[in-house]
């Protein structure tokens, strides 16, 4: 074609392209709307191409639909179903089955964008290093929810704060509040609530009554815990002339378990937080005003009376210690009513439940039973309850408590590990916000690591120190790093007493009617992992019965 011949069809061209988009009959309009599908369709490749490249530097997990990232799948999910696992009775519950099946899909570390929120699950050792130990100062921060809002009073307790104050709380509890001269100053706290759990099972067992294992424990743990901080039992709470009606630390406490167990969809995507669709702000305002209230009046009684001349150079409790700090150590009203709240939270239900797993092993496993029974005879005897000191005299007794420990860990995932800035973790780019959470559980039940994992074997821990596994993070019970456990020797001394005291006073069977094998061990899906039901037993005195008395 000439290029005189080639203008004029270029004319042509265009002139019946401008009669076209002058032509009202839909041509035009046809047009047009191909030119957006083709705009709309080039925008799409633009940013689902950046999409592709952004997540290909994300570690795997199930597919992400644009705003709700994997919700819908999690929440098609059968979250009802139970699966046991093939070698032992131990059941995990939906929530962790989930998680389960998206380790055995995806692999140690998975990335799920649920809403807004990206979250990556870590579940082995070697992937924890990264997190809790190789880069542990990028990873300590957690996110600002609600639960850390009105929990931690504005983020001023323990486990939600971060920065200078969270080094300076972390500080106060290894020097003073839970350092081992603390926890020696009140061993007499330990025992005498010890006395009072022995002396109500006796009381039980005489009458051929149930035992409630876990109400027992919690009822043991709460009474150290409220001495320990407040020089008082959480029964006095009703009498402290705040206008409680028959509210006790111990419903407080639970009901604090029970709303932070409830996940909430304001969570996932925040900026609906406002709605409260599920009411939960308003139920954690409301227990913040409670938890105010209470705490305020006890910090006034305390004030007074170190103020009076005979208490103020005699620290007696927490509460006292932390009152009598000066200068940079000074803290807020809001900061001490977080330390006293995640000391009697993190103390009581942990421990309680570490027992009640324990306790229900061992119904389950009369041959383990036995032979620590038997050790507790050979070093302790039967006329005289144990001591503190004893323990370290009981390897086989101690290789239970550390099994169980590994087996059913009380927290069996971690809190949300954040990191503020990108950040790279293995060979993946996590963005900023990202919360690792540290699937402590599925560590300690590596087939990898542990031969026949979810099998309750304590002489796997008789020639093993339990701190080389940890140091291996292999078994993290209390967590790793500067979100490790504060309160782990306290927690320690707290299972081993209730424990060993508890099998050394009394043989243990299962309720009428039942043998060992009914005993079920399918846990809860709670932030704690309790078991699902209650561990009921029946209990028979071994021991003289002036030692129940004492
Ligand atoms: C058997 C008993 C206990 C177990 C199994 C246990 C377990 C844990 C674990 C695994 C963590 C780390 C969570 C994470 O990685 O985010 C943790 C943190 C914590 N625990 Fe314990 N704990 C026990 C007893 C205690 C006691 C007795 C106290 C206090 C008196 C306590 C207070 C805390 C606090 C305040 C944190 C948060 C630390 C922080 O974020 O800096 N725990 N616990």
């Amino acid at each position: 074609m000439g290029s005189e011949e080639t203008r004029i069809w270029l004319l042509e061209y265009v002139q019946r392209y401008q009669s076209w988009s002058l032509d009202s009959s839909g041509v035009g309009k046809a047009l047009y709307l191909l030119a957006g599908v083709i705009f709309f369709l080039v925008g799409f490749y633009e940013l689902y191409s950046k999409r592709v490249e952004r997540m290909a530097k994300l570690p795997p997990g199930p597919f992400q639909w644009p705003k709700f990232g994997s919700l819908p799948q999690l929440m098609f999910l059968n979250w009802g179903r139970r699966t046991s696992s093939s070698s032992s009775s131990t059941t995990t519950s939906s929530l962790r089955s989930i998680l389960e099946r998206l380790v055995t899909q995806y692999g140690p570390l998975v990335f799920l964008h649920l809403g807004s929120q990206s979250f990556v699950l870590v579940s082995n050792g070697e992937m924890a290093r990264e997190v809790l130990d190789v880069h542990d100062a990028e990873y300590y921060f957690r996110p600002h929810t609600t639960v850390a809002k009105y929990l931690g009073f504005e983020f001023n307790d323990i486990g939600f704060s971060t920065g200078k104050h969270h080094r300076l709380v972390r500080k106060l509890c290894a020097t003073q509040l839970l350092s081992h001269e603390s926890l020696n100053k009140y061993e007499y706290i330990r025992n005498e609530a010890r006395a009072t759990m022995i002396n109500t099972v006796w009381k039980s067992a005489s009458h051929g009554n149930v035992i409630e294992v876990r109400d027992l424990v919690l009822d043991f743990t709460t009474n150290v815990l409220c001495r320990m901080l407040l020089s008082r039992t959480h029964l006095d709470i009703a009498n402290i002339g705040l206008g409680f009606k028959q509210e006790t630390f111990k419903s407080l406490v639970q009901e604090i378990m029970e709303v932070v167990g409830k996940l909430d969809t304001s969570m996932f995507i925040p900026w609906i937080r406002w709605l409260d669709l599920e009411g939960r702000t308003i139920e954690l305002k409301e227990l913040n005003r409670r938890l105010v209230k209470y705490f305020k009046g006890v910090i006034e009684e305390h004030e007074k009376s170190l103020e009076s001349d005979d208490r103020a150079h005699e620290s007696n409790d927490i509460l006292d210690v932390l009152l009598s700090l000066e200068g940079d150590d000074m803290l807020s009203d809001e900061a001490i009513m977080g330390i006293l709240l995640d000391m009697v939270v993190g103390g009581t239900s942990p421990s309680s439940s570490s027992v009640e797993w324990a306790l229900a092993e061992l119904v389950c496993n009369p041959v383990i039973l036995d032979k620590v029974q038997s050790e507790l005879d050979q070093n302790v005897g039967r006329d005289c309850i144990l001591k503190e000191a004893d323990l370290p005299r009981l390897p086989y007794f101690q290789a239970v408590v550390k099994e169980t420990l590994r087996l059913h860990p009380a927290i069996p995932l971690s809190l949300p590990h954040m990191n503020i800035v990108p950040f790279q973790l293995a060979n993946y780019e996590l963005p900023e916000m990202t919360s690792v959470i540290v699937n402590y559980e599925a560590i300690g039940r590596d087939s990898t690591v542990w031969q026949d994992p979810l099998e309750f074997k304590p002489e796997r821990f008789l020639n093993v120190e339990i701190s080389t596994h940890i140091k291996a993070l292999e078994v993290l019970p209390f967590g790793y790093g500067r979100r490790a456990c504060p309160g782990a020797n306290l927690g320690l001394s707290l299972v081993q007493l209730a424990l060993a005291s508890l099998v050394q006073g009394f043989d243990w069977m299962p309720c009428a009617g039942q043998i060992p094998h009914d005993i079920d061990l399918i846990e809860s899906s709670d932030f704690i992992c309790f078991k699902a039901h209650k561990l009921q037993l029946l209990g028979a005195p071994r021991l003289a019965a002036s030692v129940y008395q004492s």
